[in-house]
C-alpha cells in the first residue's frame, strides 16, 4: 500500500505550483518576481489591467508611470499587502508565502512610531526578523550616522525618509521594494541613497524601484517598465527605450523670445540648402525647426552637426544668445509614451558667439 507522507504532499504541492524544494521557480529559475495577467480593481476603478512582469535575480528594475497609473498597487500586490487576480510569484511562491526575511519594503506612505530615535526605530524593525543588521551600520549606509540619536519626530522630511529606507534594509533582504525612496530628500541625500542602491545591487540584491525621478531611474535601473492606466506600455533597458521612443537629439537656440514663423522657415531653408549642397542633389530630410518659448529648436542635430546648424543660423541672420544641445533621455520616453508635454534634458554648451567662432 502506498503511504502518503506530509513530505509527499508538500512535494506535490510544490510541483503544482512549479517550484522546487529550494524555493526557486522551476518554470523560470532566473526570475525573482513574475506576474502574469495581474488585475486589481477598487470598485469601478481598474488599478491594474492585466500586467505581465518579470524581474530577474540581481537586477534593478524600475517602474515608472504617471500618478494613478497603478505602481503602488503593483508593489502592494507583489508584496502580498493587497490581493490581486492573476498569477503572482515571488521566489517561486505566492507573495504571501515568501519568507519575510528575504523581502524588504519601503512603502510610499510609511508612518513609524515617532517617539523613538532613528537607532531605536531601526533596531525595533530589526527585532521583527530572525536575523538583522546592526542599526548603526544601516544608518551609516543611508547617511544618517550623525543623526542616529535624534528622535524620529524631530528629523527633517528627508532624514525621516532615509531612516525609513534603513528600516527596509535592516533584514539584509534578497529582494528590496522601494516605492519612491528619495521623495523629499535633498540632492546629497539622494546621491547617498543612489550609491546605496548600487552597492546593494552589486552585492546581488534584486531591487524593485518605483520613482517619479526619471534621472534616478535612468541612472540606476537595468530595465524599466512604463505603466499607464494599469497596463505596461513599454519595457526594456533605459538605453533601448530611449533609442526606440526618446526622439532625436536637438539644439535649443535661445533668442530674446519665441522665434517667428518666418525665422523658423529661414533656418529650415538654410539647412535644406546646406544639406542639398553636401549630398549633391540627393534628397535628404532637413531637421525640423520649431519655435519654442525661449527661441527655436532644431531637431535631429548630432554633436558633429552643431557647426552646420550654427552656419544655418547665420545664413538666416538669426542673432542668438546661446545654444544648448540636448540628447533624448528617459524623461522624453516617459513624456512621449504618456502623451505629456515634451521637456528635454538640456546640456548647456558654453556661450557661443553668434559668429559661431567661439565654440
Ligand atoms: N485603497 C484604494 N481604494 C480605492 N482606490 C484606490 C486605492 N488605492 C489605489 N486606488 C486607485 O487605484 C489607481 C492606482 O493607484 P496607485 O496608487 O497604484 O497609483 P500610482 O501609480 O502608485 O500613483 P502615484 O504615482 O500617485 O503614487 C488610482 O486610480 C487610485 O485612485
Amino acid at each position: 500500500m502506498n503511504e502518503t507522507t506530509a513530505a509527499d504532499v508538500d512535494a506535490a504541492d510544490d510541483a503544482t505550483r512549479g517550484r522546487d524544494a529550494a524555493g526557486a521557480d522551476a518554470a523560470d529559475p532566473d526570475a525573482v518576481v513574475v506576474g502574469e495577467g495581474v488585475r486589481k480593481s477598487y470598485g469601478d476603478v481598474v488599478a491594474l489591467d492585466g500586467v505581465d512582469i518579470r524581474v530577474e535575480s540581481g537586477e534593478v528594475f524600475g517602474l515608472i508611470g504617471p500618478n494613478g497609473a497603478g505602481k503602488t498597487t503593483l508593489v502592494r500586490a507583489l508584496t502580498g499587502t493587497t490581493e490581486a487576480e492573476g498569477d503572482l510569484r515571488v521566489f517561486g511562491v505566492p507573495p504571501r508565502e515568501v519568507d519575510p526575511q528575504r523581502i524588504g519594503l519601503l512603502p510610499q506612505s510609511f508612518d513609524p512610531p515617532e517617539r523613538l530615535t532613528a537607532t531605536e526605530l531601526v533596531g525595533y524593525y530589526g527585532g521583527l526578523y530572525d536575523a538583522a543588521r546592526d542599526a548603526e551600520s544601516v544608518l551609516r549606509d543611508v547617511g544618517m550616522a550623525d543623526d542616529a540619536d535624534v528622535w524620529y519626530e524631530t528629523l527633517s522630511g528627508g532624514q525621516k525618509r532615509r531612516t525609513c529606507v534603513a528600516t527596509a534594509i535592516v533584514n539584509d533582504p534578497d529582494l528590496l521594494f522601494l516605492d519612491e525612496p528619495t521623495t523629499g530628500i535633498d540632492p546629497a541625500g539622494r546621491r547617498s541613497i543612489h550609491r546605496l542602491i548600487e552597492r546593494l545591487a552589486g552585492g546581488g540584491t534584486t531591487v524593485f524601484l518605483t520613482s517619479h525621478a526619471m534621472d534616478e531611474v535612468e541612472r540606476l535601473a537595468d530595465r524599466v517598465a512604463l505603466l499607464r492606466d494599469g497596463k505596461i506600455v513599454a519595457v526594456g533597458a533605459p538605453e533601448e527605450l530611449i533609442a526606440d521612443h526618446g526622439g532625436e537629439p536637438r539644439l535649443e537656440v535661445k533668442l530674446d523670445g519665441p522665434a517667428s514663423e518666418a525665422d523658423c522657415e529661414a533656418v529650415q531653408e538654410a539647412i535644406r540648402e546646406a544639406l542639398s549642397d553636401e549630398s549633391a542633389g540627393e534628397s535628404e530630410d532637413a531637421p525640423a525647426v520649431e519655435s519654442t518659448r525661449k527661441g527655436l529648436r532644431i531637431g535631429g542635430v548630432r554633436p558633429e552637426g552643431i557647426g552646420d546648424a550654427v552656419d544655418a543660423l547665420e545664413t538666416a541672420e538669426i542673432d542668438f544668445e546661446s545654444l544648448a544641445w540636448s540628447e533624448p533621455s528617459l524623461e522624453d520616453v516617459y513624456l512621449r509614451l504618456t502623451g505629456e508635454e515634451y521637456s528635454p534634458r538640456s546640456e548647456p554648451l558654453d556661450e557661443v558667439a553668434p559668429d559661431g567662432g567661439d565654440r
